[in-house]
């Protein structure tokens, strides 16, 4: 390995913990980490894991091609059984794509979960090991090219027929045409398909068939049935988005996943969930992995590049006449980057409690217990919500922060940037989703303005808060705590006051929601705050006696709350609540925190412990030897394979000659 660029190694030298024990915090615990470690190893020493083509200079087929065979060494390991801790799984993918989406992603994430949580016992004997020994390749097939948001709009039909005990599905409209759907276009043989089930003229909604796309034998679509990809993409190209159109296609009446509800061979429907959204429920799987998974990870590795790039970029001047300065140590530097640093651990911790969560309340849902699920849903949806879009615009700032290198797709930042921002949108856009969560908010108000107590993510809500801000100099995580559960109250209590207001003046119920739901996106996000930054805080209080990790954790904990009340300030103020010398105190709080950071930015990144290979950074490489990799970069691209390229001859040499070699 080439030495550390001393300008990286002297970070090192002068931190204050061991990375190491952070980097077990973050992934769970030491056994965790040296699991996750094993698992990179073998990749990274695989040639078929970091070999092939290089990313950036392939064409999207070609991108689409090489991740196929990865897909396939992929599905080779698998059947060994040697990732049958899912975990492992998720490592060893995350090594063999790094910030792209497999042509497989689907099939893990949603068509595998789906069978699983939505089948019948005995359908669930049939298809799972099908789909875990990848005998079948399969989709999650729910949106439509008109209706991604609105499930109740779908419109692909399964109708069914006593007579034959079939199901017919069928596109009426283009509209109807399901469209986006990972893996759908070139690589899937089946597909889970949402679609509106009627049953003797009557639409009883969207329900969960499974469909066989493609012949097993030889890939050829089924008759009926008109598949491809959609097209190239913001980013996402390794994967075959595709759409689906059906032209009246048969499957048996057991092809409908019969967990939920039932369609007995008269055309009975029974339904047996007892929440009528249970067919959404690979939906709320994917939003509390996605907090964790996509946007943080993002992020982690966004700030990775930025800070160690920051720690080996000189330039300007700091001292008149002294030598260049790394540009971390300029205060508006580190004023980019340090707050967005916070985040990201803010975030990580939510993740890892939404994902324990999530395993926890599905387990009681399995049981037949669905108290907890509106709870669920609702923190998921925001969470997924708050933390994609903070991510996506922290990752967009890591990238300014890198001056012009950070345009180059060497510094990895663009290709992290469009695989995380797609996160804002799919699986739920994040104003819709915020939107739920405004929904349960609203409830709960409407509970506390009664007497009533609420309890969990919106237990404050019925609580009496404070009037006045207590923060002081010391910034105590329960006074900012307070703080924070001043602001979420006050403004879903304001929201919610006006669509009383609004209805009592005479508008519909619809309307009045409508004409305050930014109000109430804005409180969503407000709660969704709130809840980070107690995540954060819970996190610091449980801790065991690392003083040193628990005393920069507590520092970022600080800078993460003490930013956010500075960029919301008027929240904070306009109701008195917090005073002018309090947001002055706090906003010089912010610099000091800064400062106190600086010293261990750089292994804080390194606890997020990212193999280069995953960055895929020139400017992030851990080694900082980041100047001689750029110009191998260059040297590499493709344009530079011939000293005169072919456009030469084909255009400029006829201009600029008179004459073509052509
Ligand atoms: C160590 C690690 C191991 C882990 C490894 C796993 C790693 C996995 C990593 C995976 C990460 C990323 C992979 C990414 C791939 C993703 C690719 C993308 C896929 C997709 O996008 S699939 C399509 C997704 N589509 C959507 O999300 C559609 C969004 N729309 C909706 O959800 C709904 O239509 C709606 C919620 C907006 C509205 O629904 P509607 O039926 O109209 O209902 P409403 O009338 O509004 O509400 C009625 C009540 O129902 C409640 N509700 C709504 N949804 C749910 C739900 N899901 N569950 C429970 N309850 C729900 C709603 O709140 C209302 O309740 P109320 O009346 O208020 O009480
Ligand atoms: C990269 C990527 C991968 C995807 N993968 C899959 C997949 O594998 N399977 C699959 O089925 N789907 C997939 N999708 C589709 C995705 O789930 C939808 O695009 C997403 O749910 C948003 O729906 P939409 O496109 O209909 O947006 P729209 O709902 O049309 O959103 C457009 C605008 O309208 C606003 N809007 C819509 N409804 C409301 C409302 N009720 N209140 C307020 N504002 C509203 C939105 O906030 C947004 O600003 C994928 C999408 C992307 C981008």
């Amino acid at each position: 390995m080439a030495a550390v660029n001393p300008d990286l190694q002297s970070e090192r030298d002068g931190a204050t913990f061991d990375t190491n024990k952070l980097t077990f915090l973050l992934d769970g615990g030491e056994g965790m980490t040296e699991r996750r470690r094993e698992v990179e190893a073998e990749a990274l020493a695989d040639p078929e894991v970091t070999g092939g083509p290089h990313y950036h200079f392939m064409s999207r087929p070609e991108q689409y091609s090489d991740a196929v065979r990865k897909a396939v060494h992929y599905m080779k390991q698998a059947k060994t059984g040697k990732f049958d801790n899912p975990a492992d799984a998720h490592w060893y993918r995350n090594t063999l794509w790094p910030n792209e989406m497999a042509p497989i992603g689907l099939h893990t994430t949603m068509f595998l979960p789906t069978l699983e949580n939505n089948s019948s016992p005995e359908q669930k004997e049939k298809w799972a090991p099908l789909a875990k020994d990848f005998k079948i390749i399969g989709t999650y097939s729910q949106t439509e090219m008109g209706h991604g948001t609105n499930l109740k709009a779908l419109e692909t039909t399964a109708t069914y027929e006593p007579e034959l005990e079939q199901f017919i599905l069928h596109s009426p409209t283009l509209s109807s045409i399901k469209w986006w759907p990972g893996g759908l276009g070139k690589t899937s043989n089946f597909a889970v398909v949402m679609a509106s089930m009627i049953i003797k003229g009557k639409n009883y909604g969207m329900h969960p068939f499974i469909v066989q796309l493609r012949s097993l034998e030889d890939h050829t679509v089924i008759t009926g049935i008109e598949v491809g990809d959609i097209g190239p993409k913001f980013g996402f190209n390794t994967i075959d988005n595709g759409y689906l159109k059906f032209d009246h296609v048969r499957i048996p009446r057991e092809n409908l996943l019969m967990k939920n509800a039932v369609v007995e061979p008269d055309g009975t429907y029974v339904r047996i969930a007892k929440n009528e959204k249970a067919a959404y429920s690979t939906m709320i799987f994917v939003r509390a992995m996605i907090v964790l998974e996509v946007a943080t990870r993002g992020l982690a590795q966004a700030c990775t590049i930025a800070v160690r790039y920051s720690c080996v970029r000189r330039q300007s001047e700091l001292v008149p006449g002294g030598p260049e300065p790394k540009v971390l140590d300029f205060q508006t530097q580190q004023y980019k980057l340090l707050p967005v640093l916070a985040s990201c651990y803010a975030y990580w911790f939510s993740g890892l409690f939404i994902r324990m969560t999530y395993f926890q309340i599905n387990y009681e849902i399995q049981q037949g217990n669905i108290d907890l699920l509106p709870e669920l849903h609702a923190v998921s949806s925001g969470l997924k919500a708050f933390t994609s879009y903070g991510s996506m615009a922290g990752i967009e700032q890591c990238r300014l922060a890198c001056g012009g290198h950070g345009f180059s797709q060497a510094s990895g930042l663009p290709k992290i940037y469009t695989t995380m921002t797609a996160g804002c949108t799919y699986e739920g856009e994040n104003s819709v989703l915020y939107l739920q969560m405004a929904r349960y908010l609203m409830k709960s108000f409407l509970q506390a303005e009664k007497g009533e107590t609420t309890t969990n993510s919106v237990a404050y809500l019925s609580k009496k808060n404070l009037d006045k801000c207590v923060l002081g100099a010391t910034l105590s995580p329960d006074t900012i705590i307070a703080a924070y559960e001043h602001r979420a109250a006050r403004l879903v209590r304001k929201a919610g006051l006006r669509v009383n207001a609004l209805e009592a003046a005479g508008k519909p119920y619809h309307e009045a929601w409508n004409l305050t739901s930014v109000q109430f996106t804005k409180a969503a996000e407000a709660h969704c705050h709130y809840f980070v930054v107690l995540k954060f805080a819970d996190t610091l209080e449980e801790m065991e006696d690392e003083a040193e990790i628990h005393n920069v954790l507590l520092q970022l904990f600080q800078l993460y709350a003490c930013y956010g009340i500075t960029n919301y300030a008027a929240d904070f103020t306009e109701d008195g609540f917090m005073s002018q010398e309090q947001l002055d105190m706090v906003r010089l709080r912010v610099l000091d925190l800064m400062a106190d950071i600086r010293p261990n930015a750089v292994a804080l990144v390194d606890s997020f412990d990212y193999p280069d290979h995953i960055l895929g950074s020139v400017l992030g490489r851990y080694d900082g030897n980041v100047y001689e990799n750029l110009y191998k970069w260059a040297k590499d691209s493709p344009l530079n394979k011939t000293e005169v390229h072919d456009s030469y001859y084909k255009y400029l040499q006829p201009m600029i000659t008179g004459k073509s070699n052509l």
